[in-house]
């Protein structure tokens, strides 16, 4: 959100948020970036960002990892929800999606240097941490984002 007006101010009373997270999938890797946001300074976390007002989850997603990466993404489809408490004031809950790069050969680019230090593409198998707490917590629930192959 860029002009802020949508932001709650300071005294009200805190409400939770609806957060849009997207596993973008590169065949077994999974693109994360190090978050220099208060909420979860310096852990890994994927591309997302809060929905806007009338917004669908899949245009989020499409915005968020667009705005954050320069990426555009495709087979864009719902996952999972988490309810995320994260601290006294803020609760997120958290709509997750499955997408894959609409061009495998772009690479994603730092465009919001002040919340992100950099993506890269991580193996499944071999996460980065710490994790930002949401998805450490699925990972650890033995959460799969892959779709599962046909046997
Ligand atoms: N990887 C993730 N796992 C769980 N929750 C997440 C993840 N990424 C984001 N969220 C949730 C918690 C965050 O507080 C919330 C908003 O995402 P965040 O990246 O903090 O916002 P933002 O600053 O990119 O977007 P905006 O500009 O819309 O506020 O979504
Ligand atoms: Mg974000």
């Amino acid at each position: 959100m860029e002009n802020g007006a949508q932001q709650t101010p300071v005294t009200a009373t805190p409400t939770p948020k609806v957060g849009v997270a997207v596993f973008l999938l590169k065949g077994s890797k999974v693109l994360l970036g190090k978050r220099l946001s208060a909420i979860g300074h310096s852990t890994f976390a994927l591309p997302g960002g809060h929905l806007e007002f009338g917004e669908s989850f899949e245009d989020c997603a499409t915005r968020e990892v667009k705005e954050e990466t320069g990426l555009d993404i495709d087979k864009t489809e719902y996952l999972t929800v988490t309810n995320n408490v994260i601290s006294e004031k803020v609760h997120v809950v958290c709509i997750f999606m499955r997408a894959v790069p609409a061009d495998p050969s772009q690479n994603p680019q730092t465009l919001e240097p002040e919340k992100c230090d950099g993506w890269d593409w991580y193996e499944w198998n071999n996460l980065p941490k710490p994790l930002f707490g949401p998805l450490e917590d699925m990972v650890q629930s033995g959460y799969n984002p892959f779709p599962t192959t046909a046997s």
